[in-house]
């Protein structure tokens, strides 16, 4: 894992599009490796069929406690470059609660509010698969900025399945984005609201994410949610 020296991109591009790429935050050999252990059963603690639900098509499945070393490390080192952030935008949209810069310590604040169970998970999608505009919501304490990485690679292991995000303005039409990645780059992106500095004052807009058709092959990605589930 190679986390970028410089952050500068990371807080001007979250702060005007409400996303931003970590380009090569995993190796090929880490890709490989994560996505591995999707056919197992023994990391994880739950397995759902999006078909089944209404999310789309495809599956996945959240890891268990205690993760492995890699989403671990991620997991907490991702965290504190982030916590600047989610702390302005929550004072920006009125919100109270403020964020802890040791993850450790938000997982307490999550555990204690019943929060307990693990939300990393890894996602696979085939031929035709597509994963419907959401919201990663587990309860009342929301983190709210999250992280996917792309385990697969484009052009080679799959075709199609671009990442998309969708942000819906007040009294507005909703603006698109596709986020273009490689093997082992991140998106970092709004789980839910987020402010926009208007002309005069600020204001809300909602954001979902979501992944486009798989024309072929098979796309494995890593999702890294830094709030835990009810
Ligand atoms: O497969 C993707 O790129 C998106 C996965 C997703 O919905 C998530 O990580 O929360
Ligand atoms: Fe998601």
């Amino acid at each position: 894992m190679t986390l970028q020296p410089s952050t500068d991109n990371l807080v001007s591009d979250l702060n005007r599009f409400g996303c931003a790429t970590l380009k090569g935050l995993l190796s090929p050999a880490e890709c490989t490796a994560l996505s591995s252990i999707y056919p197992g059963s023994d990391a994880f603690r739950s397995h759902i069929h999006m078909a089944r639900h209404g999310f789309g098509k495809g599956e996945y499945k959240y890891f268990s406690y205690p993760l492995p070393q890699l989403v671990q490390d991620l997991r907490t080192q991702l965290y504190p470059l982030l916590v600047p952030v989610a702390n302005a935008w929550n004072a920006r949209m009125g919100l109270d609660s403020r964020f802890p810069t040791d993850h450790a310590d938000y997982l307490k604040a999550c555990h204690a509010a019943g929060q307990l169970r693990p939300t990393p998970l890894l996602l696979q999608y085939g031929t035709g698969d597509f994963n419907c505009l959401h919201q990663d919501v587990y309860g009342e304490l929301l983190f709210p900025l999250q992280v996917a990485v792309l385990l697969s690679q484009p052009g080679a292991d799959f075709e199609g399945g671009e990442f998309v995000l969708t942000e819906q303005r007040p009294r507005m039409q909703s603006r698109a984005e596709v986020v273009t990645l490689n093997q082992g780059d991140a998106v970092v992106f709004a789980v839910r609201d987020r402010p926009v500095a208007g002309t005069k004052r600020d204001y809300r807009v909602k954001m979902r994410h979501g992944v486009s058709r798989i024309k072929s092959g098979t796309r494995h990605t890593l999702g890294i949610i830094f709030h835990d589930a009810q």
